[in-house]
């Protein structure tokens, strides 16, 4: 088994005396700054002024410009979003950066693409949460942890691991467990993660299940319990138990259906098309279609961004939310509105 790393594991001296600069502050940054913060290090946001900039000072958060935050700090981590951080990059965080100091990334796309190229005086490294920023805070608070994996790219000083290590820790993942990973592989996977499975595969494998019902003649606010609603229970226990655990729940009726169903619906043809959907992420097709796709304005991502908001999933969705206020109050979108209305 890889080695994991956990808490107790690691020592945390080599990053307390250290200016701790977090660029952004959305989904993760507001999760990096606020955790490791409360996580007693010296903390300072970058950004422009804005909402996120509001949202910083009212939490209590030391907020600068960007150039200011990264002229003081000795670990930059970069939290933009990625299709921005190139840009910011070049000219706010480059000319700013002190030598011997660590640029750390929380996806590896630019460095991996050589967008962000880093000048041969810092440390480079990432530390990778798996799982949305929003739940890196909220597990947090509760005092669990959303695992992250950390690696390094660039050891000027020689202590890069050991500081990545120790941010991983302050974020809170030493609760979840800490693995090592390299930029290409971190990269690699989490694409493929959110393309074929976790937000890709899963919206699509949500959407034809409500659509098959509806067309059917059944009504949308049962498809939409069924294949929707459901499913985070369903998760949750997967999350808990695995596979198995989540088996011992559900009828045997229903697990016979799994069995014999299951594998006609995502089958060796899915497969094929997953290995497809990896191969082009491997080969950069992709990473070069969505920065071609930044640069002409996003015309495919706003077009489809505002045809998938007008599904009848949605539609129903959200009313059958506003009736059960127990969901809406854990909602993270409808909570961001006010407290991360940058997203
Ligand atoms: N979302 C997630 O849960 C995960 C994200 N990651 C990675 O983390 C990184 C950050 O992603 P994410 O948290 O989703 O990003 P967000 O989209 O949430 O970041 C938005 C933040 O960036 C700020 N920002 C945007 N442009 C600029 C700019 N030009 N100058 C200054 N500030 C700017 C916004 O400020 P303003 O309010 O002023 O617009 C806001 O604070 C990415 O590399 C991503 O791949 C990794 C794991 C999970
Ligand atoms: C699954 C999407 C993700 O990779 C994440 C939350 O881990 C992202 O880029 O937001
Ligand atoms: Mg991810
Ligand atoms: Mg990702």
């Amino acid at each position: 088994m890889a080695q994991v790393y956990y808490h107790n594991d690691i020592k945390d001296e080599v990053l307390k005396n250290k200016k701790i600069a977090v660029v952004g502050y959305g989904s993760q940054g507001h999760a990096h700054a606020r955790n490791l913060k409360d996580s007693g290090y010296d903390v300072v946001v970058g950004l422009r002024k804005g909402k996120s900039w509001d949202q910083a000072v009212e939490d209590g958060v030391e907020v600068k410009t960007v150039a200011d935050a990264v002229a003081e700090a000795d670990v930059v981590m970069v939290l933009l979003p990625d299709e921005h951080q190139p840009k910011v990059y070049e000219e706010q965080i480059k000319p700013n950066l002190k030598a011997g100091a660590a640029l750390a990334f929380a996806h590896g796309f630019n460095v991996h693409f050589n967008q962000v190229v880093a000048p041969d005086n810092v440390d480079v490294f990432l530390v990778a949460p798996k799982g949305p920023g929003h739940l890196v805070r909220r597990t947090f608070e509760e005092g669990a942890g959303v695992p992250s994996l950390f690696g390094v790219e660039q050891d000027v000083t020689g202590s890069a691991r050991e500081v990545a290590l120790a941010y991983s820790k302050g974020i809170g993942s030493g609760r979840a467990g800490i693995l090592e990973t390299t930029f290409q592989e971190e990269t690699e996977t989490d694409l493929f993660g959110e393309q074929a499975v976790l937000c890709g595969g899963l919206t699509s494998l949500v959407k034809s299940g409500f659509e098959t019902l509806t067309e059917a003649g059944y009504q949308p606010e049962v498809a939409y319990f069924e294949c929707l609603h459901e499913l985070k229970l369903i998760v949750d226990l997967m999350y808990e138990g695995g596979l198995e655990g989540m088996r011992y729940s559900i009828s045997d009726t229903a697990q016979w259906g799994d069995f014999v169903s299951g594998p006609r619906v995502v089958n060796e043809e899915t497969k094929a098309r997953m290995k497809e959907v990896l191969n082009e992420i491997q080969s950069g097709k992709f990473a070069k279609g969505w920065i071609l796709e930044n640069q002409a304005n996003r015309p495919e991502f706003n077009a489809v961004n505002a045809r998938e908001s007008q599904h009848q999933i949605e539609k129903v969705g959200k009313e059958l939310r506003e009736l059960m206020p127990f969901v809406k109050k854990s909602q993270s979108k409808e909570k961001e509105v006010v407290t991360h209305g940058s997203r």
